[in-house]
């Protein structure tokens, strides 16, 4: 079980305090230029990945700080708890075992004394079966034609990581078949993407958890309908639809064969199911092999989690920096910057991956915190950032400490567009953190013919102040090992938080309350009666909503 300590109780946390403000006297460029072998005492290099994190607001003393906070917060008795299936989503009641869903070692976890393996290698296999069947042209559609297109509907967990992963892998999707996703409620969503399929070859798979999300069975039920006007008669239907889910009842009641049910297990969290067979749709787009490779790289970065000693243990180290200055430095976001376009939707899922889990203000007594905790996470890849949002970065009033992630070897080598892509990514986080100088913006006014004066007027705007630290995340290529390896480095990232945070990463209360008034509303808005229920706000605006439609 997790210890329950209020990290701002803790020695660690206490020296932490006094060491930031030392720290808050210090440019990094001095950091550097005290300790030639800055780089080398604060990168590391796992496998294919590189992970530079010397361009931080940080010292050997600072790190070695935040190592104790770790230590004294309990941070690898609480992997450990993870690991062994202990239930540690107390308020679900669950274990939390994604890291079983990628155990290539095969070696036992067990919930409530029953290893879990052999029923995860079984839906591993029945997942295996089906991929090499819609890659190799066997499953066939209701006329006889193989499938082509996989239309996932899923929302949350149950669409984000497939999102992200079949986009982030596209080179490896070489066998014919086009993943499409719809998520929102909004009925365009579906549209869109109904006008560019035909029903005979496309595969619908159904990816809910709890197949009860109203989103995700609006849209699978407008699915079928569609699907059988087009010709699809009601006993095609198996043909063309799968189900991803926990619930088997559901499913059934939905009219899918339990047959083409592909099923996962409550201990895996929505926001952690990509490796499970939420992924489906992933393993039948770019195979059943690179899918397992995907696991693999996961698998090397639990691993390295589990066993890494504390000071060489990567999530271990990105999670306190994360700390560091959301807690001690008072910086509220975090952006994920990928100088990688297949990797565009990376943020996007580490939004859900990180707001979710620790977007939590109670702690694990049931105690309302009095220190920060989940940080906004945003991002976009570079260099489109570039041009939008870095100004406020380089020059903004806000602390955004930035994670810049590359890969070495492109996917698509056309002339110079890699060396100029990486030549940004190295300039930014050079830029960040050495800033440009009054002085230096003078002497390059000056040199420029302006005149005194001018310089005088021109010069503040045209500073730096530099001092912004960044992550650098290089790797040798986006493969589906080096991804995986990359997901699971975040997933860790923010178990540590959560840990330390004192808070429940696992479980999302905040996310019902909108679901619950919505439903109320629902009936609101079919009837023609006026709404007094609510709010001024809320009765103003149902109404006036009401009046729009019915002129
Ligand atoms: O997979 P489902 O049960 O349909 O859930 C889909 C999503 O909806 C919920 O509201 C949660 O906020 C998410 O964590 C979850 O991933």
């Amino acid at each position: 079980m997790l210890e329950n300590i209020n990290p701002t109780t803790t020695a660690a946390w206490q020296k932490l305090s006094e060491h930031a403000q030392e720290m808050k006297e210090v440019h990094m460029k001095e950091l550097f230029r005290a300790d030639r072998n800055r780089f080398e005492r604060f990168s590391y290099r796992l496998g294919d990945i590189y992970i530079d994190y010397s361009k931080n607001l940080l010292t050997e003393k600072t790190l070695q700080l935040l190592l104790e906070l770790a230590e004294e917060c309990k941070v690898r008795e609480a992997a450990q708890a993870m690991f062994k299936g202990e239930k540690i989503n107390v308020t679900e009641d669950r274990s939390v075992l994604h890291i079983a869903l990628r155990n290539r070692s095969n070696r036992p976890i067990k919930v409530a004394d029953t290893d879990v393996m052999p029923e995860v290698n079984a839906a591993l296999e029945k997942m295996r079966l089906f991929a090499d069947k819609i890659t190799g042209g066997k499953w066939l559609g209701y006329t006889g034609k193989p499938i082509k297109n996989i239309v996932n509907i899923g929302i949350g967990g149950s669409d984000l990581g497939p999102v992200m992963v079949t986009e982030a892998l596209k080179p490896y999707a070489t066998f014919g078949i086009k993943p499409y996703f719809v998520s929102n409620v909004d009925g365009t969503h579906l549209a869109e993407v109904l006008k560019q399929v035909e029903a005979e070859e496309t595969l619908f798979m159904i990816a809910s958890k709890t197949f009860t999300t109203q989103e995700t069975m609006t849209n699978a039920q407008s699915a079928k309908d569609w699907f059988i006007a087009q010709g699809g008669s009601a006993s095609d239907v198996a043909k063309h639809f799968v189900a991803l889910s926990t619930n088997a009842g559901a499913v059934a009641d939905f009219g899918i064969d339990t047959q083409n049910m592909f099923e996962f297990w409550d201990w895996v969290g929505g926001r952690y199911s990509l490796w499970s067979s939420i992924g489906l749709s992933i393993a039948c787009t770019i195979g059943f092999r690179n899918f397992e490779e995907l696991l693999s790289g996961a698998h090397s970065m639990d691993e390295h989690f589990l066993n890494a000693s504390p000071s060489a243990n990567i999530p271990l180290i990105l999670a306190l920096i994360g700390i560091w200055y959301g807690n001690f430095f008072g910086s509220e976001s975090e952006a994920i910057l990928p100088y990688d376009q297949y990797m565009h939707r990376f943020a996007a899922y580490f939004q859900q991956g990180n707001m979710e889990s620790n977007g939590k203000s109670v702690d694990r007594n049931g105690n309302k915190v009095s220190y920060q905790t989940g940080p906004i996470v945003w991002g976009e890849p570079g260099t489109n950032g570039q041009h939008a949002f870095y100004q406020l970065i380089h020059q903004g009033t806000k602390l955004i400490p930035c994670d810049f992630l590359a890969p070495v070897v492109s996917h698509n080598p056309i002339g110079d567009h890699h060396l100029k892509l990486l030549s940004n990514f190295f300039a930014q986080t050079e830029a960040l953190m050495n800033g440009k100088s009054l002085q230096e913006v003078e002497a390059e006014l000056k040199a420029q013919g302006k005149t005194p004066k001018e310089i005088e007027q021109l010069a503040p705007f045209k500073v730096f102040e530099g001092n912004k630290p960044t992550n650098s995340i290089l790797y040798k290529k986006l493969t589906p090992f080096v991804l995986g390896s990359l997901i699971a480095m975040y997933e860790h990232k923010i178990f540590v938080q959560g840990v330390i945070w004192n808070i429940y990463s696992f479980d999302q209360w905040g996310v019902e309350l909108g679901k619950v008034l919505a439903k109320k509303i629902l009936p609101e808005l079919k009837s023609h009666r006026q709404v007094y229920s609510h709010d001024s706000s809320t009765n103003g605006l149902i109404n006036v909503f009401k009046s729009y439609r019915n002129s």
